[in-house]
């Protein structure tokens, strides 16, 4: 498989709770990859939470640091990167993930909600109405989402290593040519 990928990054993108980071470094345990999640590089560069950085950065300076990490990560190869569920929100940073492959873990909104229920570490669900943020979320960011390569659709008993597996199993199908010089 890993020399099918050419060490191709792989991107994990999707709602938060999806499960990229967990699912992700499974992943990358399987290809031989390293693992690297957006939201830690910039939270340990930061030397801050991600809710310290909505509250005292507003949530554009989170996303110009989002798009700052991104940019340095793609330099690399090798990688299995969970994002931040909001990276698809720009379009520079589409650029950079396209260089890799995209993997969409699409979850649904009741799972997403049950999994994050007890969380206070994402700022965007500190609302009234965490369920229909959510669900607003993710209605506004599906047709951004679906532009990944690869849309692995989470079943609620599935495992994270029983979804890794599945999008191993699916690599193939999706992996882009190499240009032969
Ligand atoms: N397949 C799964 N089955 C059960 N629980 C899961 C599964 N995948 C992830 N989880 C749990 O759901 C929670 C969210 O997972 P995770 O942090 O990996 O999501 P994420 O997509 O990285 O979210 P974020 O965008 O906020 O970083 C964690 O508590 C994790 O243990
Ligand atoms: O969906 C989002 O916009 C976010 C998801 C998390 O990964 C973090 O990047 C942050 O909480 C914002
Ligand atoms: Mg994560």
């Amino acid at each position: 498989m890993s020399s099918l990928l050419q060490g191709v990054n792989l991107y994990l993108i999707g709602m938060m709770g999806a499960g990229k980071t967990t699912v992700g470094q499974l992943l990358a345990n399987h290809l031989g990859y390293r693992f690297l999640d957006t939201d830690s590089v910039i939270t340990q560069s930061a030397g801050r939470s991600i809710n310290q950085l909505f509250a005292e950065e507003g949530e554009p300076a989170f996303r110009q640091l989002e798009s700052d990490v991104l940019a340095q990560v793609c330099a690399y190869t090798q990688l299995t990167v969970a994002t931040g569920g909001g990276i698809v929100l720009r379009r520079e940073n589409w650029s950079y993930l396209h260089h890799g492959l995209v993997v969409w873990l699409d979850v649904p909104v009741e799972l997403l909600y049950t999994r994050l229920a007890e969380d206070t570490t994402r700022p965007l669900l500190q609302d009234a109405d965490p369920h229909g943020k959510l669900r607003s979320l993710l209605e506004e960011r599906t047709p951004l989402y679906s532009q990944a390569d690869l849309k692995i659709t989470v079943r609620e008993e599935e495992t994270p290593e029983e979804i890794a597996n599945r999008i191993i199993e699916a690599i193939p199908s999706v992996v882009k040519p190499q240009v032969s010089h």
